[in-house]
């Protein structure tokens, strides 16, 4: 065994030499890993320090002092383990050591359901028996600084040669339900704000800001020796939408030159393809990558989408770039992995998307059953379940009151909960809206984003005391009140790739009327109430065409069935309640696309 890991030649002999990932401060071209024997006894103290925490049980205390893998029973103390004799055995046949790179990951930032997957798929992952590590930005907001309380630099800096000069980061780290949340450290991740603007838009350096996440994110399982050991080479990137994608694009390009990284494997996978991370051609120069790369991010608008004559629509896209490296491409619903190869729903990607269908796969997206647990959510006033329901209608009441609506236990009340944009057809709900009210019913809307349809809500709330109530802003536990305390939630979305509020719904027992697109039609089924013998069959209403008229015929049904039809209501919210949207059998299936990632050679050699 060599007697340094992962060293990789400083290649004077490249013209681009600066671009070499091994860069130390102090001007080393080599990073000087720790020997095999200082990783050891790295490891070993970690180890006690779990062992001393009683993250580990004690049986695979053995294990992983003799063997390379480690597998950590989440959730089970030592002195839990050794009474009970009974261990949770890894449900995985492989161990891969998963690395995700992500701009959000929940509790720490989140603006919408990017945050909320790579929050808890890591966190199933190595519940299966995987190691799993998640990198993500720093993002310190002033408000948001609590949620890194825990995470502890780790004392590592690289330099990372990108945007004409060399930008220090740091790693910060904490351990939580069996994953290595890392936490990339950057001046420019410090400021008010979401993680991609504030009330002026979105901010200038965002290309600049993730550059740094995908380049941190290539060095992390090579430099940082998490539970006193590296995660090493042969791991397997998850890389989420466009703020990640320069990630493949590096292993080819910077990477595997120098013969590091050549077991890697790199999936990308698509949240939404309506934001691809698209610049002036002009910034190529600034990603770290070599001139001659330039081909795999370069992008030319079409004729009708140029400024003027002269522009000759030259741009770089971050996203394309990692469709033409990933080794497999991964969306999070079947449904939305065939849009996306339509020129309807590829955003100017369909043909490329479509070259790479035998490498295209979509998993319908999982939630946390923990968080999202009407029987157990702290967040809302009375907890029920599918055996008892009676706390719904606490919860309903409850929120009338909260927002200052009537308190009218038979009135039903439509919620929407989303980003306030384009995707979300909240177009059409303001177009809706004068007729909609019109009727016996209560609206609430809880969103942030479009400013005119923020002020549109203020508006609506004057002219309809009585009957709307719209909240501006992103308030994740008053999210949880509305899931439960609304009887229908609204999801007109122009394209959902996959959607969580619907499921969250579901479980909530609220009946989901959503437009029939992508994941939407893919988790939740038209209600027939001839099917099965008369009992009815289907969890919410799909309509489409997207049109005013036919989202307000399949609200009126919806309306009709609850007034009238109370027994089928109910059939209604307990056959969302009994779905099954588990992590666990979302991840079993994501593992079957890596057993295939690591069939085939890398896609970049
Ligand atoms: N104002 C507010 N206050 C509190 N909470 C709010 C909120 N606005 C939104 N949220 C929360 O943010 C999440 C939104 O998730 P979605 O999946 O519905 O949409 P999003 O378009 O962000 O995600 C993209 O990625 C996800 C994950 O893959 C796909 O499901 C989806 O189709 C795709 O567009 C939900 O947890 C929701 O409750």
């Amino acid at each position: 065994m060599a007697s340094t890991l992962h060293r990789v030649p400083c290649s004077h002999a490249s013209p681009r030499s600066d671009l070499t990932p091994r860069r130390l401060s102090g001007g080393n071209c080599t990073v000087r890993y720790p020997r095999r024997s200082r990783l050891l006894s790295l490891r070993t103290r970690c180890v006690a320090e779990r062992i001393k925490k009683a993250e580990v049980s004690s049986e695979k205390i053995l294990e992983i002092q003799g063997t390379k893998e480690i597998s950590i029973t989440s959730n089970v103390s030592a002195e839990e383990a050794e009474d009970t004799g009974k261990e949770e055995q890894p449900k995985t046949g492989v161990r891969l050591n998963i690395v995700f790179v992500t701009s959000e990951a929940a509790p720490y930032s989140k603006t919408g359901g990017l945050g909320d997957v790579c929050g808890s798929l890591p966190i199933a992952f190595a519940a299966r028996g995987h190691r799993v590590m998640v990198v993500s930005p720093r993002y310190l907001n002033g408000v948001s600084n609590k949620n890194y309380d825990n995470a502890v630099d780790l004392g590592r800096r690289i330099n990372i040669n990108c945007f004409g000069g060399l930008q220090e980061v740091a790693f910060f780290h904490e351990y939580r339900a069996g994953v290595d949340w890392v936490f990339v450290d950057h001046p420019s991740y410090h400021r008010g704000g979401n993680p991609y603007g504030d009330t002026r838009g979105a901010f200038g350096d965002n290309q600049f800001r993730f550059t740094l996440l995908s380049h941190a994110a290539c060095e992390a399982p090579l430099v940082l020796p998490l539970g006193g050991y590296t995660y090493g080479e042969k791991c397997l990137f998850l890389v989420n939408d466009w703020h990640a994608s320069l990630v493949p694009v590096l292993l080819g390009a910077k990477y595997r030159p120098y013969g590091v990284y050549k077991d890697a494997r790199s999936i990308l996978v698509i949240h939404n393809l309506a934001h691809q991370g698209v610049e002036p051609a002009a910034t190529y120069q600034n990603l770290g990558l070599p001139n001659e790369w330039y081909s795999a991010l370069e992008w030319i608008f079409p004729t009708w989408a140029r400024a003027h004559a002269l522009d000759k629509g030259e741009a770089v896209n971050i996203l394309k770039g990692a469709i033409v490296t990933a080794d497999r491409i991964m969306t999070v619903s079947k449904g939305y992995a065939w849009e996306i190869t339509t020129i309807e729903g590829g955003y100017g990607l369909d043909h490329l998307l479509g070259s790479r269908k035998s490498v295209l796969n979509g998993i319908t997206n999982g939630i946390d059953v923990d968080e999202w647990d009407p029987a157990k959510d702290k967040q809302i006033p009375s907890c029920y379940s599918i055996d008892d329901l009676s706390g719904k209608a606490l919860c309903k009441q409850a929120l009338q009151k909260e927002i200052g609506l009537p308190i009218r236990p038979d009135c039903p009340v439509i919620g929407f909960i989303g980003r306030l944009d384009y995707q979300k057809g909240t177009d059409l709900i303001r177009m809706a809206m004068p007729e909609l009210l019109n009727e016996d019913i209560q609206f609430i809307m809880l969103g942030s984003g479009d400013l005119a349809t923020e002020e549109w809500m203020r508006s609506a709330e004057a002219t309809y005391p009585e009957k709307f109530r719209g909240w501006v802003g992103f308030n994740v536990p008053l999210s949880h009140r509305i899931t439960a305390g609304c009887d229908i939630l609204l999801m007109p979305s122009r394209f959902e790739p996959c959607g969580l509020n619907q499921l969250y719904a579901m479980r909530y027992g609220t009946v989901p009327v959503v437009h029939a697109t992508g994941g939407l039609r893919d988790t939740v089924e038209n209600f027939n109430p001839f099917a099965n013998e008369g009992r009815g069959q289907g969890t919410g209403w799909t309509f489409s065409p997207l049109s005013k008229e036919s989202m307000l015929v399949a609200l009126r049904y919806a309306m009709k069935t609850y007034r009238e039809h109370k027994d089928t209501w109910e059939g209604l919210m307990k056959r969302g309640m009994s779905q099954d949207f588990t992590w666990d059998n979302a991840a079993s299936q994501y593992e079957q696309i890596f057993k295939w990632a690591f069939l085939d050679p890398p896609y970049i050699q």
